[in-house]
């Protein structure tokens, strides 16, 4: 329904340059928008382009950057010209925009000839009815577009640029799209209109060159702070779960009838988990570009007006989509970047409400897109891409995204930083899972490190490379970039360069299309079990017992125990302690003590020894019970000549590595403990230890523990179900 004229829409062309008072501005947002007042930096953004000025908005997703073009459009006779990356992004914008009675309309190869023509028409009258006029980068790109532009310019109605999704132009940002970089010449062939460039996701270096890509002069810039503090953010460990499936389906359940979206890397996975999810009576859909465009429309009609609640969808869904009330984002794959991360997860709660970001993260998806991110390097080294330092960065910004991970410290934290912002200690609010369970997360952590000790041990990456040829081409093009959108519209997106042509290469499938995570894990569930069960059997054939404990075992319970030695230096503050030398002697301890017991109690003491570390409060406990006699070797080691303290810790090391050398291939428990070099360091050093229970204590205290189970009703609101997690430990170990 129209809605009759506000005073300031139709400001003649003498009055373009007229600066718009506040009230007025906002009488325009509360009788088109319904808003009640400007957000944020909309209204300065807005303030600085009726003035003529070229602005740049870095604001976060959701924090309302499309009003910083719609009001103006509504303030001056004329046209805003809105540049888009997406069809879908365009479509929707301009629906909900038409809904408001805001003439708005975009071009699109989508569109009957019919319509354009229509379009067109409007646009060559004196006086165009469209108020905002959404295109794709391509077709700016076109001369007969770009002299149609001109002649609007001539008679004075385009009243603005705006560049929506900026960062798409620079290759530094996440959804670099080539097209993007035809935009520069804009500037030249429009030059006094004004230019807004938008975006949630611009780090320092890729604002520089969207400022000087689009040749802005001296622009106004404005940045919010990329904090979303309605989002919880989460990390859930699949290599600690039976069923990363079911634990999804729980989270789902339990959060009840709510609207979600759940990003996968692969449109296999999208499919599966879909039909898995509607199964268990979630009312759900798959969306991706393997699907036609009438289903993928009719996906996305059935999420906007809630008919369906959940979207399972590789990333090929969502850019600009606003629904306001998602209140989960999940994400099944660890996503390729921390911009690509933060956009999707940000499109929970954008109407302010509580909301969580959840990030299921596995080791094989880890490895799956370092392989791909590795070949994408090797193509982009070949291209003239390299030019713009793609390689090392996808890498770089990989890791970011595995240490949010893999990591130990606030989430949200490490998000802020990575977009160069300073974060205060107290920003966060226990609002994610590392600062609201710290010693939780530290014991996951924990647990991860030696799943992925044991699990490389017996092959792992053999098996996982293998597996990451099961790609198929077009199984996961959309990973790239979003071209698919563009429906094979020349005019639209349709810069697929990179991605696909790696796809393509690395598609020669070996496992079965429908070889999901979870089948990958069992297969090296059962080479583990199969380890075991050789030792078992060469045991009988007079070899060692089932229960010795191996030079591997004794190096992942090392690097367990060094890890939750740097985790606690990390958590608590200076640990003065030599931390290689520390965990040494404390796995040492738990040899000597339990070794003759079998693996399973000297793995228990291990685990107590790396629980203490990880949940003590105190650096100086630390530091009094182990610290003392490690911190300075020279005073603790009782030798005849006494080494330079370097010297000394190069012997731990080197002792550290003979000892490892050693006992692998050692098949007697006894013979490892006769032969161990530790004897040369180790028994030497008079170290203040914690106390190690006696076998039967040990007992007793594990059947206390039992008995205190209330303490893990806290775990399991936050993780499905801690049993499992420590069930599927042992089952690794
Ligand atoms: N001043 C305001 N007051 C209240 N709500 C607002 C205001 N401005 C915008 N919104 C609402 O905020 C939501 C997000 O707006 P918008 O889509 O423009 O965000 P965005 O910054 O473009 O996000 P994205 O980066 O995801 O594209 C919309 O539902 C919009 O109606
Ligand atoms: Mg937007």
């Amino acid at each position: 329904m129209k809605k009759s004229p506000l005073p300031l829409q139709n400001l003649g062309a003498k009055d373009k340059r007229r600066k718009c008072g506040r009230d007025a501005l906002v009488k325009l947002l509360r009788w088109n928008f319904g808003h009640p007042d400007f957000r944020g930096n909309q209204l300065e953004a807005i303030e600085a382009i009726l003035s003529g000025r070229d602005c740049f908005c870095l604001m976060p997703t959701g924090g309302g950057k499309s009003m910083c073009y719609q009001i103006p459009a509504l303030a001056k006779t004329g046209i805003v010209l809105v540049i888009s990356p997406l069809i879908a992004l365009m479509e929707n914008q301009v629906m909900a925009l038409k809904e408001k009675g805001i003439a708005a309309e975009f071009l699109s190869s989508t569109q009957t000839s019919q319509l354009r023509n229509k379009i067109h028409e409007d646009l060559d009258r004196g006086q165009p009815s469209i108020r905002l006029l959404y295109v794709t980068p391509e077709l700016i790109a076109t001369s007969g577009f770009m002299s149609k532009l001109k002649k609007i310019h001539g008679r004075g109605l385009l009243n603005l640029i705006a560049v929506d999704e900026a960062h798409c132009i620079s290759s530094w940002g996440h959804d670099f799209r080539p097209s993007y970089r035809k935009l520069s010449s804009l500037r030249n062939q429009l030059q006094d209109v004004p230019i807004l460039a938008l975006t949630a996701t611009a780090v320092p270096k890729v604002q520089k060159d969207v400022i000087d890509s689009l040749n802005l002069q001296n622009p106004l810039v404005l940045k919010s702070s990329f904090n979303r503090p309605n989002i919880y953010y989460e990390v859930r460990y699949k290599d600690l779960m039976d069923d990363a499936y079911a634990d999804l389906c729980d989270v789902l359940k339990s959060a009840g009838d709510v609207c979600a979206i759940v990003y996968c890397l692969e449109r296999t996975t999208c499919d599966d988990l879909s039909t898995y999810l509607s199964k268990n009576g979630i009312s759900c859909a798959a969306y991706h570009a393997g699907l036609n465009n009438k289903l993928r429309s009719s996906v996305l009609d059935d999420w906007i007006c809630s008919k369906i609640q959940v979207v399972v969808a590789t990333v090929a869904f969502g850019m600009g989509i606003d629904r306001k009330d998602v209140r989960i984002v999940c994400h099944f794959n660890i996503p390729k970047s921390m911009e690509a991360f933060y956009q999707e997860s940000g499109r929970a709660g954008r109407d302010q409400l509580p909301s969580r970001s959840l990030l299921y993260y596995g080791v094989d998806d880890r490895k799956r897109m370092e392989f791909i991110l590795s070949i994408a390097e090797s193509k982009k080294l070949q291209s003239s891409d390299s030019e713009h330092g793609l390689s090392k960065k996808s890498t770089s910004d990989f890791n970011l995204m595995v240490e949010y991970c893999e990591g130990f410290g606030c989430r949200r934290k490490k998000i802020l930083e990575s977009f160069g912002e300073e974060v205060s200690a107290s920003l966060c609010k226990k609002s994610c899972d590392a600062c609201k369970h710290p010693n939780l997360v530290a014991k996951y952590l924990e647990e991860l490190t030696t799943a992925i000790a044991v699990r490389q041990r017996n092959g792992f990456s053999k098996i996982l490379s293998s597996s990451t040829d099961a790609f198929e081409n077009e199984n996961f093009s959309e990973f790239w970039n979003r071209n698919d959108e563009a429906s094979g519209s020349e005019e639209d997106i349709s810069d697929s360069e990179d991605g696909f042509e790696v796809a393509k290469g690395i598609s020669r499938s070996k496992f079965s299309k429908k070889t999901g995570i979870n089948e990958k894990i069992e297969l090296l569930q059962r080479a583990e079990e199969n380890y075991y069960r050789n030792k078992a059997h060469d045991k009988q054939a007079n070899r060692p017992d089932k229960n010795a404990i191996s030079g591997a075992l004794r190096e992942s319970s090392k690097q367990r125990l060094l890890d939750a030695l740097k985790h606690a230096h990390q958590r608590l503050g200076d640990l003065k302690v030599d931390f290689e030398a520390s965990s040494t002697i404390l796995e040492n301890e738990c040899f000597k003590k339990y070794g003759k017991s079998g693996k399973s109690f000297y793995y228990s003491q291990v685990a107590s020894k790396v629980r203490w570390l990880s949940t003590t409060s105190s650096a100086a406990e630390i530091t009094n019970q182990i610290g003392t006699g490690i911190k300075s070797p020279l005073e603790n080691i009782t030798r005849k000549e006494e080494p330079s303290p370097q010297t000394v810790s190069t012997i731990l090391h080197d002792e550290r590595k003979k000892e490892v050398n050693k006992v692998i291939g050692e098949q007697h428990c006894g013979d490892i403990e006769s032969k161990t070099s530790v004897k040369a360091s180790t028994p030497q050093m008079q170290t203040k230890l914690p106390a190690i229970p006696s076998f039967s204590q040990f007992v007793n205290s594990r059947k206390s523990k039992e008995m205190q189970q209330p303490k893990a009703s806290e775990e399991k609101e936050h993780h499905h179900s801690p049993n499992k997690h420590t069930k599927k430990r042992m089952r690794l170990q």
